[in-house]
């Protein structure tokens, strides 16, 4: 239970409607607890009037009176149970709420780099899965521990009254229904996680034949495909069928376990009725329903047991992940003002996961208004320069520095807010064209997201859809070309109007006539702000204030195009090479 006081904050914050929500419980116990009294009596009644010692009349009325009782008692308990429901498992759907909230939040805090060392269904898994199973234990767990103990405690109170040595048989049996479910709950639940593991395979194979269906039927592997779906299938339907077998269990244990009880109450409570050990055959009636009150609560503490169990498992696995402090902490409490002077004195950076040194002693100084291109073969480290900015993440050596101050020392959140990235991958969120570009500026009005799509050249493109603006993209919606993705995700760059825009290769996927008039408008926009091109072609990077070409994770060459044309090396191999290319054309 260690683990799962996490959440007794969460029992604080909400203890008005808890408290109401058991002594609501304890109410409804034992208005339904007047049944089983109340049936005797009609009993009693019925056997004073056999004995002559009430007349029909009397007898008429007093049943009347006892059945309207019943109803009243059955009514009102009713209601009280409606009310339980609405207040305990209400209560355990805002915990859920809350403790859903609390694991994104700190999915949002941490760094890249957890990302990499965890799977995406592992992270799924915790804020659906952990989180449900927290739920049970806060809900119907909690709901059924009140119900059963306010029910145990007040019908033992009743059946020694009315008589003990019928309680002690009558009550045998339950301990022993009590382990079994308890044993049978668990095996469920094994089993049920290796369904639940099969099935989310199953997903995750399916999904992956959607999104990559274009290469299966390219390469027309679709029978293959299929009988690997099928190998799964199978799988899984073994898992579900021996889940089955032990789910069956269930019910004729339960059945078999009350028909014992009430076999028990009938015999030795007709043997005491014979023997004039209790007065009416009524008690037998009343324990009968007292047997069948108490079986259900009974088997839930087996399956409470195991709720609390699992939960105690999930809430662990949430708390593990809750403790995970961000790699990269905004340590500053000030927001140093953020311009547009970058400079990277000898940064080396080494990816943790792969190890591998993405930048070796790079140095290079941009001022706030100039433009900056980065050019070099695949995997020299370009993108890593525009990460590092970002502070995506933290550099082993050496520094870099924002207009003076260290980056480190910069306030996270407005250090990214003056930033525009434009990523290699242009992701589009399944929404409308609309609110992809306003991601970058929340409150920016229908013409500020027009006058950002008309910069990024795309503006033209977007009006020819049906609903403009308003085509949703990604699964529910159209799919653009990679060229007019890249062209939005520029768009909701700069509508932010930021003081350092990153464009990251995203103008890969537009024809250079399209490029040309989206480096001209980028010109015009990026008075005053700073921008870095990181590109493979010399017509992106041509007019920048300066060049750097990286080669393995080092600068081999700096200056600007008139420059770096006239001397040997990797720019002017590609410019030759480049220009050659559209001659022949
Ligand atoms: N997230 C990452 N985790 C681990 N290693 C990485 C990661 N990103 C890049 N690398 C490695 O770091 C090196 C530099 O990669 P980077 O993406 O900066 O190159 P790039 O010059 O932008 O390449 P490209 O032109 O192909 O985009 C590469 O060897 C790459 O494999």
């Amino acid at each position: 239970m260690k683990e799962l006081q996490h959440l007794n904050k969460y029992f604080l914050k909400y203890k008005t409607h808890l408290i109401l929500g058991v002594i609501i419980t304890i109410i409804a116990r034992i208005f339904l607890l007047f049944t089983p009294r109340y049936v005797k009596q009609i009993f009693v009644v019925i056997e004073n009037y056999m004995d002559s010692e009430v007349t029909k009349t009397a007898l008429k009325s007093e049943l009347t009176e006892v059945i309207l009782f019943i109803i009243g008692a059955a009514v009102v308990g009713a209601l009280l149970t409606f009310f339980m429901r609405q207040t305990i498992i209400n209560v355990s759907r805002y915990i859920e709420f809350d403790l859903k909230n609390e694991v994104y939040e700190q999915y949002q805090r941490l760094s890249l780099n957890f990302y990499k060392k965890n799977r995406t269904g592992d992270l799924m898994n915790r804020i659906t899965e952990d989180v449900g199973r927290v739920r049970m234990y806060v809900g119907p767990a909690l709901m059924y521990s009140i119900n059963t103990i306010t029910l145990f405690v007040i019908v033992i109170i009743y059946m020694v009254n009315a008589s003990p040595k019928l309680t002690l048989y009558t009550i045998v049996p339950l301990p022993i229904l009590s382990v079994i479910i308890y044993k049978l709950s668990k095996e469920i639940h094994k089993r049920s996680t290796i369904v639940q593991e099969y099935l989310s395979q199953l997903s995750t194979f399916t999904q992956e034949s959607f999104s990559g269906i274009y290469v299966i039927k390219a390469y027309g592997i679709e029978p293959q495909t299929s009988a690997n779906f099928r190998t799964l299938a199978k799988e899984s339907k073994e898992k579900q069928i021996s889940l089955a077998n032990v789910q069956a269990w269930f019910f004729p244990m339960m059945i078999l376990l009350i028909g014992t009880s009430n076999l028990m109450v009938v015999y030795i409570g007709g043997m005491q009725y014979i023997n004039s050990e209790i007065e009416s055959v009524g008690t037998i009636a009343e324990f009968i329903i007292y047997v069948n009150m108490l079986t259900w609560p009974v088997a839930t503490v087996g399956w409470v047991t195991s709720i609390v169990q699992q939960a105690e498992a999930s809430q662990k696995r949430i708390n593990e992940f809750l403790k995970i402090e961000p790699e990269i902490k905004n340590t500053s409490t000030t927001e140093p003002h953020v311009d547009g002077n970058i400079s990277f004195n000898n940064v080396y950076f080494t990816y943790d996961d792969t190890n591998i040194q993405a930048l070796k002693c790079v140095s290079f100084n941009i001022n706030e208004g100039e433009t900056l291109a980065i050019l070099g073969k695949t995997g020299s480290g370009k993108s890593t320069i525009l990460d590092l900015i970002g502070r995506l993440y933290d550099i082993d050596q050496g520094s870099i520095t924002i207009g003076g101050t260290h980056i480190n020392n910069h306030h996270l959140t407005s250090l990214r807010e003056s930033i525009g990235y434009v990523p290699q991958d242009a992701f589009l969120f399944s929404d409308s064209i609309k609110n992809n570009i306003k991601f970058g500026k929340q409150d920016a009005t229908d013409e500020d997201v027009i006058e950002a799509a008309k910069n990024a050249q795309v503006h033209k493109n977007i009006i020819k859809f049906n609903k403009g603006y308003d085509t949703v993209l990604g699964e529910r919606g159209i799919t653009l070309s990679g060229g007019q993705k890249q062209r939005v995700s520029i768009a909701r760059a700069i509508i932010k109007s930021p003081k350092i825009l990153l464009f990251d290769d995203c103008l890969s996927a537009v024809d250079t006539e399209t490029e040309e008039k989206i480096l001209k408008t980028l010109n015009k926009i990026s008075k005053g702000k700073t921008s870095i091109i990181v590109s493979h072609r010399v017509s992106s990077a041509k007019n920048a204030d300066k060049i750097i070409v990286l080669d393995d994770g080092k600068v081999v060459q700096e200056g600007n195009h008139e420059s770096l044309i006239n001397v040997e090396g990797y720019y002017q191999n590609l410019y030759l090479k480049q220009l050659s290319e559209t001659t022949e054309k």
